[in-house]
């Protein structure tokens, strides 16, 4: 059987360092972390995200400003509204929830964030940190998934990485975090030729496709580790719902590691949103 890596336990304990951080701050130099947290519109699994990331956000003690727009807000109401929480002193963190209504372009208002306090790491400014070595905000999956990583994998220099995805969110992030680590990087997709041909060469996996069970078992090296990013929610025939992963981690007993879904990449993704606000939070007011 492979070790089931969980990222609930892995992100409960950085939520108690982000929590230790929090009282020091206070402590140290009054300063309190404040997240905004903005969702336009109603989308379900958006309202369970956002409502998940205000309750962790308020467990270890930062301070959060949720903003509840109609889906019919304009492009100019919703910049108006960054503008405001860019030049707002308790903000320290800015997060707009994606997908935003069409007829808002995501790029604008990711552009409009002040890159300091964006703790999606999504702004250009991050962006091209990141791709020229670091020092900005990074994306929270990406940041989650190497820290799932770190918990299994001694030493990266040299490794076998194949990355499944290419979005701006995960894919292409990811990649050039295990680059950083001197992984040799490979970035597939959906539409790459022969893909399980090189997934099979890969000491580590990390898959963000949405294709529920993509990656089968036999396209997994043995004692390779598999980083399950995908988030499906399917509704079986008894009308059930449950959640599906980009991997078939059934079929899997011969990797050496493998992350689960649920409990896996997700909670880690909110634990490191928090890291990120303070990190932010430390940058903004040293
Ligand atoms: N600006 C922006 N930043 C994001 O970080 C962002 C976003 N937009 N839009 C949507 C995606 C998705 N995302 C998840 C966060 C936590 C879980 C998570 O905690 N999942 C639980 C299960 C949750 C459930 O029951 O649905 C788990 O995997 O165990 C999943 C997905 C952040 N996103």
């Amino acid at each position: 059987m492979a070790d089931i890596l969980r990222g609930d336990v892995v992100a409960q304990r950085l939520c108690h360092r982000v929590t230790a951080q929090v009282e020091r701050m206070r402590a140290e130099r009054g300063v309190v972390p404040g997240l905004a947290v903005i969702l336009v519109g109603e989308d379900p699994p958006s309202e369970v995200y956002v409502r998940r990331k205000l309750a962790k956000a308020k467990q270890v003690g930062i301070r959060s400003f949720e903003h509840r727009l109609p889906a019919e807000t304009g492009e100019a109401e919703l910049l108006a509204l960054i503008a405001r929480l860019n030049s707002d002193a308790a903000v320290h963190g800015i997060l707009v929830q994606l997908p935003l209504p069409e007829q808002i372009s995501a790029d604008k208002v990711l552009n409009a964030i002040d890159p300091d306090k964006d703790v999606d790491g999504f702004h250009p400014v991050n962006v091209g940190r990141l791709s020229t070595g670091g020092g900005g905000l990074v994306p929270c999956t990406p940041l989650g998934c190497m820290m799932l990583l770190d918990e299994v994998v001694s030493e990266f220099r040299g490794r076998q990485a194949v990355v499944i995805g290419k979005s701006n969110i995960v894919g292409k992030p990811v990649a050039l975090l295990l680059l950083e680590r001197e992984c040799t990087v490979t970035v597939t997709h959906i539409h790459t030729v022969d893909l399980a041909s090189i997934v099979r060469k890969a000491d580590i996996v990390v898959v963000a496709a949405g294709a529920p069970r993509l990656v089968r078992g036999d396209w997994v090296k043995p004692g390779a580790v598999v980083i399950d990013v995908g988030i499906t929610r399917v509704t079986s025939e008894d009308g059930r719902t449950r959640l599906v992963g980009d991997a078939a981690a059934d079929e899997m007993d011969h990797a050496g590691v493998v992350t689960p879904v649920p409990g896996g990449v997700g909670p880690m993704t909110i634990a490191c949103l928090l890291g990120n606000t303070i990190k932010a939070a430390q940058a903004l007011t040293a």
